[in-house]
């Protein structure tokens, strides 16, 4: 499903509209603000400004941001963690962790986080050599499990009141 294809340089894609041209391409500094804005739009999980630097300058490749009209609408930030395996039971793996998507609510339902995500498994595969890779997301965020399920995430577990609230999240994962 994920191809072996390098790629490197920003791609240009066509929304699901048919019209909307969109961008996708690795993060840089310069894109630090518009990712904090949009995370704080989008999700009530916000985090300070150092953590978004750190993971810009640890794992960019991984951390891919998408623009329409030249403007960020959209990022999934990644990590790497070893630890052990969702996939294969009682062994330890490295592993790529999805730690945060947004897309800005007039940009959704064009494919830009499928886009985004399918970019970031490559590189936390072929560039940090990760053999699976796992994410926490809300019991009752339906579009978002939805968008995992379709890209070959399956639930492996549930953490009791993960978030502040007090809500569940299931834990997804897929190998890579
Ligand atoms: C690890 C974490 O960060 S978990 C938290 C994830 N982030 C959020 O919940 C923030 C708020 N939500 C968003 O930013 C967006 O709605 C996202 C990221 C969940 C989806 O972004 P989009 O760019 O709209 O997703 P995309 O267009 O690629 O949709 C892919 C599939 O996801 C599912 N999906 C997306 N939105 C919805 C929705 N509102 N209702 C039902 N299914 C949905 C659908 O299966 C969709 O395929 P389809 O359009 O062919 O039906
Ligand atoms: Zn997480």
């Amino acid at each position: 499903m994920i191809s072996e294809i390098a790629i490197d340089g920003p791609q240009k894609l066509l929304g699901k509209d048919g019209k909307t041209e969109y961008v996708i391409r690795e993060v840089t500094m310069r894109d630090l603000n518009a990712v904090i804005e949009i995370n704080r739009k989008v999700l009530p999980e916000n985090y300070p400004p150092w953590f978004f630097v750190e993971h810009i300058e640890q794992y960019p490749k991984a951390f891919i941001v998408a623009e329409v009209g030249g403007k960020v609408v959209g990022y999934v930030m990644s990590r790497v963690e070893f630890g052990w395996s969702y996939i294969a039971k009682g062994k330890t793996a490295k592993k790529g962790h999805i730690v945060s998507v947004g897309v800005l609510p007039e940009a959704r339902r064009l494919g830009i986080a499928t886009a985004m995500m399918l970019r970031a498994l490559k590189a936390l595969k072929n560039y940090y050599d990760t053999t699976e890779v796992y994410l926490e997301v809300r019991v009752s965020n339906t579009p978002a499990i939805s968008l995992y399920e379709k890209l070959g995430f399956r639930v492996v577990g549930r953490i009791p009141r993960y978030y502040s609230d007090g809500e569940d999240a299931y834990i997804m994962a897929r190998p890579l």
